[in-house]
């Protein structure tokens, strides 16, 4: 298999004059941080974890199905906690975290901090790879099931969307709202690590040719559960 590190030169599609953009204090937008190659690549990705041993589910919040479907590598996330086991799905043990993804995820780091060693200590270990159909969307939350506060890395490939990205102490106001494009890197840590943040709502038909996903949205949140 091609390796992904191969396939381009992260931010050459964004390029110097749009990213990184520091949206919140420790929070960056990179748009076209991955090429078409590359999102093409990790669409073929998602198909495999789509087959693989826990099938994208609707995770139930207060007996409510989310209209996004999830499947996770590493650890499997499920209101509220994580576990090896996918045992609101199917009960089957998620697939591994990929060393690649590690990888990625300290590209990341550095990418949006400008810090050449932002990324030496980073392990997540989770990733919650999300499927928006034209419908989905997400509501306001907090990323805080996890025990470690290193940052969250959420890659995006397929329709953009609007984001919305707030503050920690509430989901309201103040908030910025953005669009995620297919091949966009977004990063939050530091004071926006527990930020509230959400998709207002999609944008169909906005997929790019060739990027590997014609309709419907993925995104890739990955993070250290400190779970070890
Ligand atoms: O889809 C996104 O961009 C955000 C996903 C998210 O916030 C999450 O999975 O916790
Ligand atoms: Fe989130």
């Amino acid at each position: 298999m091609t390796s992904l590190f191969e396939l381009g030169d992260f931010g050459e599609v964004g390029g110097p004059e749009t990213g990184p953009r520091e949206v919140a204090p420790g929070a960056w937008h990179l748009p076209g941080w991955l090429t078409l190659a590359q999102q093409n690549w990790v669409a073929a990705r998602f198909s495999e974890w789509a087959s693989g041993p826990v099938p994208p589910a609707a995770a139930k919040v207060r007996g409510h199905e989310m209209s996004v479907k999830t499947v996770c590598l590493g650890w499997h996330w499920q209101p509220y906690r994580y576990t090896r086991d996918a045992t609101n799905v199917n009960g089957s043990r998620v697939l591994p975290f990929p060393e690649w993804m590690l990888q990625l995820g300290r590209r990341a780091l550095v990418a949006a901090t400008g810090d050449a060693h932002a990324g030496d200590a980073y392990t997540p270990d989770t990733a919650l790879v999300n499927f928006y159909d034209d419908a989905a969307h997400m509501g306001m939350h907090q990323d805080k099931d996890e025990r470690s506060l290193a940052p969250v890395v959420s890659l995006s490939v397929g329709d953009s969307c609007r984001f919305r990205f707030g503050n920690p102490d509430a989901r309201t106001k103040p908030y910025v709202d953005l669009t995620l494009a297919s091949g966009d890197l977004f990063v939050f840590g530091g004071a926006s690590r527990l930020a509230f943040h959400g998709v207002t709502r999609m944008l169909p038909g906005t997929a790019p040719e060739g990027c590997g996903l014609p309709s419907g949205r993925i995104n890739i949140t990955m993070r250290e559960t400190g779970l070890g």
